[in-house]
């Protein structure tokens, strides 16, 4: 089949609203328009409208056109296909690599910060800054008198082709400490990530000053991304650990193009996330704005809490079917809710809890059921999530070091994941996880323009 015929059904004439919840109906514009306002996004045409020659917004339907972007149609849509020359704009209010799509490849690297005093760290976020402006637009590589080190690793050729690269910078809580004079300033909700009871944390791989999530169409892009911002870095920082993931590029079945990506569970991953495109919703969950009692400084940024979580996937790959179904509270297959008679539905269909307070359908300790049970007062514990499968080789035993990288977005770290993950504590699907690493952050807000650097905002409110 055809790309062309796989996408011969247009979405601006179905519904694919991924934030719909059975309460949250704060989304007033209509699907035609959010369709649209996600195609203008992933597309990255709302800002610098850059590399998508070839595509025309008159009569295209976004969905074919979107095909060719390389990316899904939403944060956790399946990546579809690869399209070298997309970017994403680098300068704006908020960092990309949040609600843009996430595309096939992801990493989280956390540092610590080696500058010594506030300059040294003004002139390492001014160089992570330009270093990321250029890395994420693409261009020539200047040449260089060949007696010195060349100027790039090379391993992208000449050219750096964006790629779909997003660069995301966080701030982690020992940032705040003595050594800047930051600590006024710190973002209120922002800490050490303490140990949940099913944790078994590896300090190795655990907090830092500072995160980057590297996001690309390919590792290679990704890889090249880190080692430029390590060059272009000496003295002031050092890797602490690293996580990269990847997301299965779906083939889309014919009216599946917008499905969720798997994960090694082999569950679709995102069904029932917020949507992405929704500005409104991503301005009440996602972005720090004024009425989130937190520092001027710190609107348009956001938390991130990440999470190292390994799968025992020999242990679940042994699993009855139906058990894992109960222990997601999903179908396998289509991502469809539970149904009363076992009829399969549809991804997007809302599970109705208030039809079913004794379980019998959705078990009240399904991970969906417990993650978001669905009440007035629990919209406000919604995260974005933007996960990423890892596999790390081999353990000393012989199984899979396989799992899940975690990536989730809000604008209150405590009313968001702390608070999800401390409902899911004790469910049924601990006996098949454990999560190894990981730490929270505060992603910056985002450069304005090219006179403007990450962290800006931090350092004067601080001064
Ligand atoms: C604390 C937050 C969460 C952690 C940690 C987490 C781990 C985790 N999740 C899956 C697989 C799935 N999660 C799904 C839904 C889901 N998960 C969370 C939160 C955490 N998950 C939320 C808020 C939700 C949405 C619930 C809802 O609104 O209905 C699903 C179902 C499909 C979907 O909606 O994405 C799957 C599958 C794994 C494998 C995992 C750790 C390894
Ligand atoms: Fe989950």
């Amino acid at each position: 089949m055809s790309q062309f015929d796989r996408h011969s059904g247009c979405p601006f004439h179905r519904r694919t609203d991924r934030s719909q919840s059975a309460l949250s109906q704060s989304d007033t514009s209509t699907p035609a328009h959010r369709e649209r306002r996600r195609f203008l996004k992933g597309a990255g045409l709302t800002g610098l409208g850059l590399g998508l020659g070839g595509i025309g917004l008159g009569g295209t339907c976004p969905a074919r056109a979107l095909a060719a972007t390389g990316h899904g149609q939403d944060v956790t849509s399946a990546p579809q296909e690869q399209d070298s020359q997309l970017r994403y704009p680098f300068y704006g209010h908020h960092q990309q690599g949040i609600v843009t799509p996430r595309p096939a490849t992801g990493m989280l690297v956390a540092f610590d910060v080696l500058a010594r005093d506030r300059d040294d760290l003004e002139r390492l976020l001014k160089i992570l800054t330009e270093r990321m402006a250029f890395l994420t637009q693409g261009g020539n590589i200047p040449e260089r008198n060949p007696l010195f080190p060349p100027p790039d690793s090379g391993i992208l050729g000449p050219v750096v082709a964006p790629d779909g690269l997003t660069m995301t910078l966080a701030v982690g809580d020992s940032l705040f400490d003595q050594r800047f004079g930051l600590a006024g300033a710190r973002p209120k909700r922002l800490q050490r990530m303490e140990g949940f009871p099913n944790d078994a944390l590896d300090a190795a791989r655990c907090h830092g000053d500072l995160a980057l999530q590297i996001c690309a169409n390919t590792l290679d892009t990704g890889y090249h991304a880190l080692r430029d911002i390590i060059k272009n870095t000496p003295g002031l920082l050092m890797v602490r650990w690293k996580q990269e993931g990847t997301v299965p590029l779906l083939p889309p079945a014919p009216g599946d193009s917008d499905g969720s990506a798997r994960n090694f569970l082999g569950f679709r991953d995102g069904s029932a996330n917020p949507d992405g495109s929704d500005d409104a919703l991503m301005d009440e969950l996602v972005w720090v704005g004024g009425d989130h009692d937190e520092p001027a400084w710190a609107r348009g940024g956001s938390y991130l809490a990440a999470r190292i979580i390994r799968n025992f996937v020999e242990r679940w790959d042994r699993t009855p079917l139906q058990e894992q179904e109960m222990i997601f509270g999903r179908r396998k297959m289509s991502g469809a809710p539970l149904s009363k008679d076992g009829a399969e539905g549809k991804e997007q269909d809302v599970p109705d809890y208030t039809r079913d307070p004794e379980g019998e359908i959705t078990p009240l300790d399904a991970h969906i059921r417990l993650a978001n049970p669905r009440t007035l007062a629990t919209e406000k514990n919604r995260i974005l999530r933007r996960p990423f499968n890892y596999s790390n080789g081999v353990e000393a035993n012989g199984q899979l070091d396989m799992g899940l990288l975690f990536l989730c977005f809000q604008a209150d770290l405590e009313a968001g994941f702390i608070t999800v993950q401390h409902r899911l504590d004790g469910e049924p699907l601990e006996e098949y996880i454990k999560p190894v690493g990981g730490g929270y952050f505060f992603v910056l807000p985002g450069a304005r323009d090219a006179n403007d650097f990450l962290g800006s905002g931090l350092l004067a409110a601080s001064a």
